[in-house]
């Protein structure tokens, strides 16, 4: 087994890594800029190092410097989090050339993943259901055109290399059609150097379910239920619960097959997670993270895993723990992003110094925080500051255990998310469960 990790990344997702090595007896190094030095996670790690300057490049996603790092340190391996690295191909690379194991899937398949137009045909030859659409790039306007016809409005353009949300067009007439591909083409040069887009049927009010996975490198694989992730602003998730509220044990069965379908196909490894998009009564393949995500804590509540270990477990050449029997579902968990942004100034973040600061708890909480009483979040990084998570035996409980601890939770001096999740849980339609994409759009009014 590994005697150290060093965890490339910071804020709760280190803290999270760093329990997860201390729990198997292996030694942390954690890594902070100068925008870091005061952050709670650096002292969970048994050894720490500067970064120096704070800006994203020059420190968390300055590999060079933390293959140095990891060099120095001795760590036998690197776990990258979310975000930052964490699905960066030339990460594993420099990794694997320097005789450090990288925690997560080989950068063959970071890369056929990360590009929607391959990830959509490897898919395809899995058996796995994808949605009507071309099968390369459009590279001739009235070839697109009539594919758009044979399709059926509305159609949407999407870029190959997107990612988050960006470069994706919905087209709901022919005259539109041809202004929608050049803009979003020039988007999708502009952010991701790769102008290559597609053309899909649109869905017009999916839900968003995703299924996690775990395989072991021996072809082991199994799926570790579902998630609902179907409340979003502008693709960044806000609340995530599991299982998801129209999940039945045969539809898990099926979307869990597909699923595992895929990783299998391509070779996975690690942890990782199939995004579909559900419309009434039909799934289909949307993609494919290969990485731990932020809301993988409500899959550990009610599944009793936990998704860290095994992915150090599984780095370490282990055979899975699990069979997909040993998965059961029991009870409800949701998670609420608790972030320091202005709801009400249309979610900028608001960082700044914590002046006062009550963490929550009791029964069916769980709270993965990275701050604490006196800390200043710096401007540098994403707004996320913790993740509030409750479980019950089943949803209402789960909400109205959410409900309290949002009212217990004091966070005072930075404006957080805080009073907006108080506002989902009162919501009708998300008490319902009557979710989907659009949920904020739909009920903006009623939340803020
Ligand atoms: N053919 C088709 N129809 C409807 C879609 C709707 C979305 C979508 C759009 C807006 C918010 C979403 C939230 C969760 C899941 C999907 C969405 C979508 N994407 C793709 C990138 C992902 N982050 C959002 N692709 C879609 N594709
Ligand atoms: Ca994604």
């Amino acid at each position: 087994m590994f005697e150290k990790i060093l965890i490339a990344n910071r804020g709760e997702i280190a803290i999270r890594v760093m329990r997860a090595c201390r729990e198997l007896d292996i030694k942390s190094v954690a890594i902070y800029s100068d925008a870091d030095t005061t952050s709670l996670y650096t002292n969970y790690a048994d050894e720490s190092y500067p970064l120096g300057n704070p800006s994203p490049a020059k420190s968390y996603l300055n590999i060079e410097k933390i293959i140095n790092i990891a060099l120095e340190s001795g760590a036998d391996a690197i776990h990258p989090g979310y975000g930052f690295l964490a699905e960066n191909p030339k990460f594993g690379e420099e990794c694997e050339k320097n005789g450090i194991k990288l925690i997560g899937p080989s950068g063959k398949v970071i890369n056929q993943m990360g590009d929607k137009i391959t990830s959509k045909a490897l898919m395809k030859k899995a058996g796995v259901p994808v949605i009507e659409g071309t099968p390369e790039g459009i590279t001739d306007l009235d070839e697109a055109k009539e594919i758009a016809r044979q399709i059926g409005y509305p159609v949407i353009i999407k870029a190959s290399a997107g990612g988050g949300g960006i470069g994706m067009r919905a087209v709901y007439e022919e005259d539109e059609l041809v202004r929608a591909i050049e803009s979003t083409q020039s988007v999708a040069s502009t952010n991701f150097g790769d102008s290559t887009v597609f053309i899909e049927k649109y869905l017009e009010k999916p839900r968003h379910i995703e299924f996690q996975l775990l395989a072991d490198e021996h072809g082991n694989v199994i799926h570790v239920a579902d998630r609902e992730c179907s409340i979003q602003r502008r693709h960044q998730k806000l609340l995530e619960e599991s299982p998801s509220p129209i999940m039945t044990e045969e539809l898990r069965a099926k979307m869990g097959e597909s699923a595992v379908k895929a990783a299998e196909f391509i070779g996975y490894s690690s942890a990782g997670t199939v995004e579909f998009l559900y419309d009434n009564g039909k799934y289909y393949f949307l993609e494919m993270n290969t990485r731990i995500q932020v809301e993988h804590p409500i899959t550990e509540i009610v599944t009793n895993t936990d998704l860290i270990k095994e992915q150090i477990k599984i780095a370490n050449g282990d055979e899975l723990n699990y069979v997909q029997n040993d998965i059961q579902v029991t009870g409800h968990a949701i998670e609420c992003r608790i972030n320091a942004e202005d709801p009400l100034n249309d979610f900028a973040p608001n960082p700044g110094k914590i002046t006062g600061y009550r963490s929550p708890g009791g029964p069916g909480v769980r709270l993965d925080s990275g701050v604490y009483m006196n800390y200043t979040i710096p401007t540098f990084y994403d707004s996320m500051i913790s993740k509030l998570i409750t479980y019950g035996r089943n949803r209402n409980d789960a909400i109205n255990r959410m409900r309290r601890a949002l009212s217990e939770y004091i966070i005072l001096g930075v404006k957080t998310t805080i009073p907006f999740h108080k506002a989902i849980m009162r919501n009708p339609n998300f008490i319902s469960g009557d979710l989907n994409t659009h949920f904020i759009d739909q009920y903006k009014k009623g939340i803020e």
